[in-house]
C-alpha cells in the first residue's frame, strides 16, 4: 500500500506493460494526468502517443527492447485526450520475471523543449544579423555597390577560377573627371549624388555576372569576362557615350578608363595594369578609354 502511494507521487510517469502486445497492467497517477487518460483494463500504451511517435515505438524502440533490454532517452510525443502534443522522454528497460514486462518511465520534457525553441530562434536570430552584418560589411554605403575589399577578394578568387579554364577578363577602372570641381562648386552633397547615380548607371548598364564595386573616392572598377557579344572595348565606348548624353544632377559627368584584357594575368596583374592605363587616359586629357590587351606585349 505505502509503495503505491510513493509511486503515485513520483513526479514523473511509471508505467508497466506487457512486453508482447504493450498492455498497461499499471500506470501511475502522474501518467493520467499528463496524458489526460482514463485507467482502462486492456489498454495498451501505443494509444497516448501520436501517430509519429507510435512509429517509432514500433521501429525503433520495440526492437531496442527486444535486442538489448533497454531504450534510453528517445523523445516523443503524447497525445492528450483533447489532441494536445506533449513533448516526453522516454526510458524504457525489459524486466524478466513470470512474464516478460517493460518498465517505462515516461518524463515531460516541454521546459526542455521551450528552452531548446528558444536557442533556436536565438541561432536563428545570431544568423540573420550575421547575414545582415556580412552584406553590410561588403557594401559601399553610398552607392550600395560592393566596396573595395569585397571587390578584392571576390575578383581574386572569380580571377583564380577562370585562369584554370583560360578564360580571359576585362578589368574596367572608371574614374569621374576632375570631381573635386564638382565637389567644389555644387557642394560635398551633390557630390554624394553624383556618386549615388554614377553607381547605379553603371549597375544598369552592365551585367548581372559581372563584378561592380566603388574601390575608391571617384573611382569604380567592373570586372567582367570577355564574350563574344560585346567586346570590352565597345562596352567602355558605350559607357563614355552614354555618359556624356547624360546630366547627372544637372552636371555633364565625364569619366576617364583604363581597361586591361587577359586570359594569364592573376588579379594584382590586371589592377595594376588598368590603373596604370587610367592614369594614362587621365594624362591624354580625360574623358576617354586607353586599353591595352596585357597577353600582347
Ligand atoms: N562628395 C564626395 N566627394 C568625395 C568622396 N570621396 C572622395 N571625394 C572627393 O573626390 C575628389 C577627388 O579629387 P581628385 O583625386 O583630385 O580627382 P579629380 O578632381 O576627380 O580629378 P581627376 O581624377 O584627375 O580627373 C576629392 O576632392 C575628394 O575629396 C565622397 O565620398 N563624396
Amino acid at each position: 500500500m505505502t509503495a503505491e502511494f510513493a509511486l503515485d507521487d513520483f513526479p514523473t510517469g511509471l508505467v508497466v506493460t506487457t512486453l508482447e502486445d504493450r498492455e498497461i497492467l499499471f500506470a501511475n497517477q502522474y501518467f493520467y494526468q499528463v496524458s489526460q487518460q482514463e485507467p482502462q483494463s486492456g489498454a495498451r500504451i501505443g494509444l497516448v502517443f501520436n501517430a509519429a511517435s507510435k512509429i517509432v515505438i514500433e521501429s525503433f524502440v520495440m526492437p531496442m527492447l527486444l535486442h538489448q533490454g533497454y531504450c534510453a532517452e528517445i523523445q516523443l510525443t503524447l497525445e492528450t485526450k483533447a489532441a494536445e502534443p506533449v513533448p516526453v522522454l522516454v526510458n524504457a528497460r525489459v524486466v524478466e520475471g513470470e512474464r516478460k514486462l517493460i518498465y517505462w518511465v515516461i518524463s515531460t520534457a516541454q521546459q526542455r523543449d521551450s528552452l531548446y525553441q528558444e536557442l533556436v530562434n536565438l541561432r536563428n536570430d545570431l544568423e540573420q544579423r550575421a547575414e545582415k552584418l556580412e552584406v553590410l560589411s561588403q557594401t559601399d554605403e553610398l552607392t550600395g555597390l560592393l566596396n573595395r575589399r569585397a571587390f578584392v577578394s571576390r575578383a581574386t578568387t572569380l580571377i583564380k577560377q577562370g585562369l584554370r579554364h583560360k578564360m580571359s577578363y576585362s578589368f574596367f577602372m572608371i574614374d569621374i573627371d576632375n570631381f573635386k570641381q564638382i565637389n567644389d562648386q555644387h557642394g560635398h552633397d551633390v557630390g554624394d549624388n553624383v556618386l549615388h547615380q554614377v553607381g547605379q548607371w553603371l549597375a544598369s548598364n552592365s551585367r548581372a555576372n559581372d563584378i561592380l564595386a566603388r574601390i575608391g573616392g571617384e573611382e569604380f572598377a567592373i570586372i567582367t569576362l570577355n564574350q563574344n557579344h560585346e567586346s570590352p572595348i565597345q562596352f567602355a565606348e558605350r559607357v563614355l557615350t552614354l555618359l556624356r548624353a547624360e546630366k547627372i544632377q544637372g552636371i555633364e559627368v565625364t569619366v576617364s578608363v583604363g581597361l586591361a584584357v587577359s586570359a594569364k594575368a592573376s588579379f594584382e596583374q590586371l589592377y595594376k595594369g588598368a590603373d596604370i592605363l587610367l592614369y594614362e587616359a587621365k594624362n591624354q586629357g580625360r574623358n576617354r578609354l586607353v586599353w591595352r590587351d596585357m597577353d600582347k606585349d
